[in-house]
């Protein structure tokens, strides 16, 4: 791996934080699981097998190779699955330049286009390490049921990828589907040099082989001269108090911003000590706020960090496990991602699964306000005033990221005005993301939400509550989690999605 940038002078390597960093490196390597204090250990005993995958995933070529054989005929591949099982994917998909539809939504509107026009062509992977994931989960009760109404036989258009005997595993074992299984020892964040991230890739002709060979040679090269490794993740420590803006401009690895903020956010975003990586379009976008900035091709930013796919995974994977020394935190659990999950749950029971009429404090054109102000300026002006200082804006958008991707530009409108780092997700994916940084890390969020009306709706079969349903229950489910904290929280719900993006993006524009 290549790096370079301004920030490399600021690397003090007989400091003790570097020398703290030099004493992990080859503990991670030998698989030590108190390399992270004794709380941590147990979890990190399971947890531990990411590091072997450069070499031991060879053994699954075969497999995989047999799968895509397989499902051949089929010319469309569709992924459901949440974080890692998914993120993993997309990046490999961009970065090769290969067709995947990712379906990682609750929303109505977004898995009409994943259920697309041709059952008949598409081929559907379901990956879910724990098998028990409930956006995962319905999206493949949602695949069965289409596939069985359009007189197909699911078994036929499905693949399983889980862990060795989760609940999913013996479900679908027993139904007769073809299943790969992933080593259990590794979680779901770290997962995409296992078959959660290598399965999904072949079958849209990704060269995993390539993957897999880089990393090792990444690996063998980090393992052999640890300064490039131990200097990122140094300024990531030292330089870096909270913020981390990435940036894919000009990178030859497009989408690996949105893999390392899921890496990052929920391996570091606990113990109010995180690191708060936030994806941005380009660097001088990625400045605002005094980010610190990354990226994997050019000369603008603090840090340019340059190799192939399969070299950034592995390198990243170990960065984080570096800086979950440094910060004292456990990087393998996800404490507050449950949490929202419960508030969810909590939902659905008290609205007897249906979603109750939820009143606006104020209306204006397609935008309803549940948040404080007269108006949309009004309650964005408000809600800017608000930000602490240091503090970030986390803007998490309900909605169809093919449709309504225009609002993806409310990030760099609100980063501008309010002079803050500003993130941007998409409901419910950034939950298994950033989600778990908004109420572990820093206490310093201030969370704009955007939900909108749909188009259509689909029940989930074997649940009683639609997927509109589930979508707004995660939504307000979260809005109760980061209530508790009485952070600074404002909704905006789109009656009409495309006019109330408009009006959204109108009134932050006239800040
Ligand atoms: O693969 P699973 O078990 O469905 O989990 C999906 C995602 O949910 C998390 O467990 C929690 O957000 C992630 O770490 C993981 O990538």
């Amino acid at each position: 791996m290549k790096i370079s940038g301004p920030s490399l002078s600021a690397v003090d390597r007989e400091s003790d934080i570097y020398r703290k960093l030099r004493e992990t490196h080859p503990r991670i390597a030998k698989k030590d699981s108190q390399t992270w204090g004794s709380k941590a250990a147990a979890e990190a005993a399971v947890r531990l097998n990411w590091i072997d995958l450069p070499e031991a995933s060879q053994a699954l070529l075969p497999q995989i190779a047999d799968l895509v054989a397989k499902f051949s005929s089929h010319s469309r591949v569709v992924l459901c699955g949440m974080g890692g099982s998914s993120l993993g994917p997309e990046v490999i998909a961009l970065t090769y330049k290969k067709d995947i539809f990712i379906f990682d939504s609750t929303d109505p509107n977004y898995a009409q286009h994943a259920i697309g026009s041709d059952l008949a062509k598409t081929v559907v992977v379901v990956s879910s390490k724990s098998g028990s994931t409930i956006e995962t989960s319905s999206q493949r009760a949602l695949f069965q049921s289409q596939f069985e109404k359009a007189g197909l036989s699911p078994v036929d258009h499905m693949l399983f990828v889980t862990d060795p005997d989760s609940p999913l595993d013996i479900e679908v074992r027993a139904g007769g589907y073809s299943v790969i299984n992933a080593d259990p020892n590794v979680g779901g964040r770290f997962s995409v040099l296992s078959a959660f991230g290598l399965l999904p890739s072949a079958l849209v002709g990704a060269p995993i082989a390539d993957l897999l060979a880089d990393a090792r040679a990444e690996k063998s090269a980090f393992l052999e001269e640890d300064q490039a490794i131990l200097d990122v993740a140094y300024l990531l420590v030292t330089q870096a108090e909270q913020y981390i803006a990435f940036t894919d401009a000009g990178s030859t690895v497009p989408g690996l911003s949105d893999w390392i903020e899921q890496l990052i956010a929920e391996s570091t975003g606990k113990d109010s000590i995180g690191r708060l990586p936030i994806a941005t379009e380009d660097s001088p976008r990625a400045k605002v706020g005094g980010s610190f900035t990354v990226a994997y091709a050019g000369s603008s930013t603090d840090l340019t960090v340059e190799g192939p796919l399969g070299a950034h995974f592995i390198f990243w994977e170990w960065v984080t496990a570096l800086i979950g020394a440094a910060l004292k935190i456990d990087p393998f659990n996800q404490p507050n991602v449950t949490e929202a999950k419960e508030q969810t749950a909590a939902c659905l029971t008290e609205w007897n699964n249906s979603v109750p009429v939820l009143t606006p404090a104020c209306s204006e054109k397609s935008v309803e306000i549940f948040g404080d102000g007269q108006s949309l300026k009004d309650a964005l002006a408000t809600f800017i005033e608000d930000v602490k200082d240091g503090g970030y804006i986390a803007i998490m958008a309900y909605l169809d990221r093919r449709d309504d991707v225009k609002i993806a530009e409310l990030r760099s409108i609100l980063a501008e005005k309010s002079g803050h780092p500003t993130s941007f997700g998409w409901g419910p994916r950034f939950m298994h993301s950033t989600g778990q940084f908004h109420k572990g890390g820093q206490k310093n969020g201030s969370f704009l939400q955007i939900t909108g009306e749909t188009s259509i709706d689909y029940e989930i079969p074997g649940r009683r509550y639609s997927l509109r349903t589930l979508l707004f229950a995660q939504a307000i489910g979260d809005n109760r989690a980061l209530a508790t904290r009485k952070y600074p929280l404002l909704r905006l719900h789109l009656q009409k999605r495309s006019a109330g993006i408009d009006e959204i993006l109108a009134a932050a524009r006239s800040l």
